[in-house]
């Protein structure tokens, strides 16, 4: 049923619990494991009458939707990978309440190495492992499923093997010819799943690390054409992945003139700007990739 009001509606709309931060800990043996994850649970439905009227009886609590994270992480033996405990997540709220008919699920994993010691890796001590972090959004609708994952905060330089050169100049152009310069970046990437049943984790593993490897070997001519070789590089591997999307600042690391201290500078001292910076955004897709349909619904977007 639609409410109206002097010719007002309520649109679309999801309401859930945000960053429920769980940590759980495997611990059949003395190895300990660690999954660190932060969970943001949303869900839509017969949501008319709570927005219009405030009648609470189709509004399943925000408070029980994050007790369902830690408790199904109890129930199902820990979290595994992210999209599948997302799906699982979003298949239980779904499927166990009528008056929910989709759900959004995203999740955030930070992760961890175990302390290497003087006797080897320490069986339940560890330290946090840099800035990235690894994501998911699944979307569902009814029947309909949809996982986007990727990772942020990837920060990765190269101290030569890039230059800048050969662009348009007006009267308004500062900017010097580079043969030889620093090119440095914290990639976003997030890439949009055909299908659900994916080793995720095998999958995240060898998209990361094809990045790497592109951004590493590709000599560049401008930091849009490196984020293409990485887009490239994870279409070709990666038949389970429809298209890939990249946000990238290009963190710029002048020159400085040393020339008042009588010194020369053969690109050895940089300054490291962290603003402005360049942001190079763009999507690499297939020809023939199956209609994204809602997958992006949702998603802290760019492009
Ligand atoms: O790789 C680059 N791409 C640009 O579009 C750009 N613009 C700029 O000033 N420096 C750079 N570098």
């Amino acid at each position: 049923m639609e409410f109206t009001l002097m010719g007002i509606k309520l649109g679309d709309n999801q309401y859930g619990k945000a960053e429920v931060r769980l940590v759980h800990v495997k611990r059949d043996t003395p190895v300990h494991q660690i999954k660190d994850v932060n969970v943001t649970s949303q869900l839509r439905g017969d949501l008319e009458e709570v927005h219009t009227v405030g009648d609470n009886s189709k509004c399943l609590p925000t408070d029980t939707q994050k007790n369902t994270v830690y408790a199904k992480a109890r129930e199902w033996g820990g979290v595994g990978a992210i999209e599948d405990f997302a799906l699982r997540l979003a298949r239980h709220f779904v499927d166990e309440h009528e008056y929910v008919y989709g759900a959004r699920q995203e999740i955030q994993e930070y992760s961890w190495d175990r302390i290497a010691t003087a006797k080897g890796p320490h069986d339940h001590a560890f330290s946090r492992n840099g800035a990235e972090t690894r994501t998911t959004v699944v979307n569902k609708d009814g029947d309909k499923e949809w996982v986007v994952s990727g990772f942020e905060g990837l920060t990765v330089l190269k101290s030569t093997g890039s230059e800048f050169h050969g662009y348009p100049k007006t009267r308004y152009t500062t900017l010097p010819e580079t043969n030889d310069r620093i090119l440095a970046t914290d990639v976003t990437a997030r890439w949009r799943y055909v299908g659900t049943e994916h080793d995720f984790d095998k999958s995240y593993a060898s998209v990361r690390a094809l990045c790497l490897e592109a951004f590493a070997e590709t000599h560049s001519l401008a930091l849009q054409q490196t984020l293409y070789a990485m887009g490239t590089a994870v279409l070709e591997a990666h038949p389970e992945i429809a298209e890939i999307r990249f946000s990238m600042p290009n963190k710029h690391h002048f020159l400085v003139d040393l020339s008042s201290f009588d010194l020369d500078n053969p690109n050895e001292v940089f300054f490291a700007a962290d603003r402005p910076y360049g942001k190079i955004e763009a999507t690499v897709e297939r020809d023939d990739a199956p209609e994204a349909g809602d997958a992006w619904k949702a998603v802290p977007g760019f492009v």
